[in-house]
């Protein structure tokens, strides 16, 4: 049976002492680690500070090269060497925003295998690519792009995020059995592309507007395995409900 794994995402929120208040006040409410697994991916500068709780310390994004002439970036090996044992990667704003592509996803993912970070792998459609019936095809692809040349057993560790550009930071969630179509095509995809064992064994989140009121149907479908939360995580009483709404029954 898949783990489910509840991931929040806080985006460029928080100031130093803000993060550490939020892990001080959850640190002793966390569920039991076999019934959830929890992540915090916090802003880059906040993650040596969080590394050492008993929260799974995520990054928001990395390059895929070891080292180098890129400003501004930092490297796998930088993250790991701190603790860190997440990373988000291609999130819908950063492909937007920062001209992320599939083929630098792939390599991140790649790179993060590298360094013993799990990779979120973020995919999902806009509104646009929903009305006009290209959902599956478009994240389907994304999906395949992302994990070419793992093996196998790296596919099983992977974290997949679904995440429909239009619900994200909307309020305009999908609705549950929408939201499972859609993993479970993703699941589909990775069963075609690699093993059955491999595609039974990744874990997909859901993303997009979930809070702790609607949490629990997004974890009643089959093929949803956990959620990664922008805006409900921010507040630490919130993220605890959405880790206790967010086990299976
Ligand atoms: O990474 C998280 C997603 O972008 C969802 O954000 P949201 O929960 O604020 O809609």
């Amino acid at each position: 049976m898949r783990k489910p794994i509840i991931a929040g995402n806080w985006k460029m929120h928080k100031t130093l002492p803000e993060a550490r208040a939020f892990l001080e006040e959850i640190t002793g409410s966390i569920p039991d680690v076999d019934k959830v697994e929890t992540v915090v991916c916090a802003p880059t500068l906040f993650l040596e500070r969080l590394a050492g709780s008993n929260v799974g310390i995520g990054a928001q994004n990395m390059h895929f090269e070891e080292s180098g002439a890129f400003t501004g970036e930092i490297s796998p090996a930088a993250l790991e060497e701190i603790g860190v044992k997440y990373v988000i990667l291609g999130h819908s704003e950063r492909r937007e925003m920062f001209n992320e592509t599939d083929e630098a996803v792939n390599k991140k993912t790649l790179a993060a295998f590298k360094h013993n970070l799990t990779p979120i792998v973020c995919c999902g459609e806009t509104l646009e690519q929903r009305e006009n019936g290209e959902t599956m095809a478009f994240v389907g692809s994304q999906i395949e792009k992302a994990l070419q040349g793992l093996t196998e057993e790296q596919v099983k560790q992977t974290v997949i995020a679904y995440e429909p550009i239009w619900a994200i930071g909307t309020g305009k969630s999908s609705t549950a059995e929408d939201a499972n179509e859609v993993c479970a095509h993703i699941r589909q995809v990775v069963k075609e592309q690699f093993t059955q064992a491999a595609a039974d064994a990744v874990r997909i989140q859901y993303g997009g507007s979930v809070k702790p009121g609607n949490i629990k149907e997004y974890m009643s479908q089959p093929d949803i395995d956990g959620a990664l939360v922008g805006g409900a995580s921010l507040e630490a009483q919130s993220f605890l409900q959405l880790l206790e709404a967010g086990q299976y029954e």
